[in-house]
């Protein structure tokens, strides 16, 4: 279980996460979405004690990352895939690592099997695709074999074939009742993936619900309906009491509430011909657009979806203030997987 209280990171006079409070359980996936810069990774970055929190708290089952005493052997983390030594081989990067956690050398050869990465075990990291360097990076999240896993973008770039590959394993490993925490701006993707989510926009919570809940409120479903024929339709429909939608775009009418067969039925009466009698469902991409319109901080100059109210969001808890420590030098570094290196600005 991973627990947020109040976490807020200024950067200056910018506010990256501001006073974040949820809590992330074990046995699911969580996707941990929002639209660029909205403080993803450094919300990510502050649960693995690689950031310093302005205020509040991050605890790693009950405790602060620094007093883990084995950190890799409770919480995995695939940061940023490129971090990785690139002269030495994938062996080796995950021997320094299991070394340096007291991991045994034999997980070092379980988990390049697990990943798919035994046949170019020797070869130098350097020379890996994208797709190898992610692998890699996972291997090293699993070396400690940690109850809790943190994913930032992890199909970013990825062949189908390869988010196929991970989507599976974090659905396995959420099923052996590990916390896993996946952060994306894809909320297509994370319909596939996730069972709980939690969106962040400019820093502030702005919905922690069960994906399925998410789903059923934002599935607006409705009839599309196309006719050479469509005032006549249109006139039909009224006399019915159906409101119909023109959508000059489309030359389509959109009928809310009413289904199909009811709609095909009166055509019928009518002797209208349709072109397009048809069920469709709104996008969940355009939903989760619609629900951080209002925070995403780089627009494309492209026209976008219309703004709206953001969806209700639970009410964050107190933060608790207090500011936490730098990480001292001799805590071990992650040395995998992420970037170790802190941020400017601090
Ligand atoms: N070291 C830093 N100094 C100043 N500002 C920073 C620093 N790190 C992050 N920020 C700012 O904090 C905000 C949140 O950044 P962050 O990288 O956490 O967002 P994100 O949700 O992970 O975005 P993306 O999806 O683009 O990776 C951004 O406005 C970013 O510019």
């Amino acid at each position: 279980m991973i627990e947020l209280e109040g976490l807020t990171k200024r950067f200056g006079a910018k506010t990256a996460v501001d006073n974040l409070s949820f809590q992330v359980r074990p046995g699911v996936v969580t996707g941990f979405l929002g639209p660029n810069g909205a403080g993803k990774s450094t919300t990510m970055r502050m649960m693995l004690d690689l950031d310093n929190p302005t205020s509040g708290t991050v605890r790693i089952d009950g405790k602060h990352y620094r007093d883990l005493p084995e950190p890799l052997k409770h919480i995995g983390a695939l940061l940023d895939a490129k971090s990785m030594h690139g002269g030495r081989s994938a062996y080796n990067n995950l021997l320094c690592l299991a070394q340096s956690n007291r991991i045994p050398e034999r997980r070092v050869a379980e988990v390049l099997d697990l990943v798919g990465l035994t046949p170019v075990a020797r070869k130098k990291s350097k020379g890996f695709s994208l797709g190898m360097g992610q692998r890699l990076g996972i291997a090293s999240a699993l070396l400690g074999d940690p109850e809790i896993l943190m994913f930032d973008e992890p199909v970013n770039g990825l062949d189908p074939e390869g988010i196929h590959w991970i989507r599976n394993l974090m659905k396995r490993l959420a099923s052996e009742g590990r916390t896993i925490f996946v952060s994306s701006h894809l909320m297509s993707e994370m319909a596939l993936t996730a069972d709980h989510l939690i969106v962040i926009g400019q820093g502030r919570l702005l919905a922690d619900l069960p994906m399925a809940d998410f789903i059923h409120q934002n599935s607006r479903s409705y009839v599309r309906l196309r006719s050479p024929q469509q005032e006549r339709l249109k006139d039909v429909l009224h006399e019915a009491g159906i409101n119909a939608v023109s959508v000059p775009a489309t030359g389509t009418l959109e009928i809310d509430g009413v289904g199909p067969e009811r709609l095909g039925e009166l055509a019928a009466q009518h002797q209208i011909v349709l072109h397009e009698l048809s069920p469709q469902r709104a996008s969940l991409e355009e939903a989760f657009m619609r629900m951080t319109a209002d925070s995403v901080e780089y627009h494309a100059h492209a026209p976008g979806l219309p703004g709206a109210p953001a969806a209700p969001a639970p009410a964050p808890a107190p933060g608790m203030a207090g500011d936490n420590p730098a990480r001292p030098a001799d805590v071990p570094a992650w040395g995998a997987g992420f970037d170790a290196t802190r941020k400017g600005g601090e």
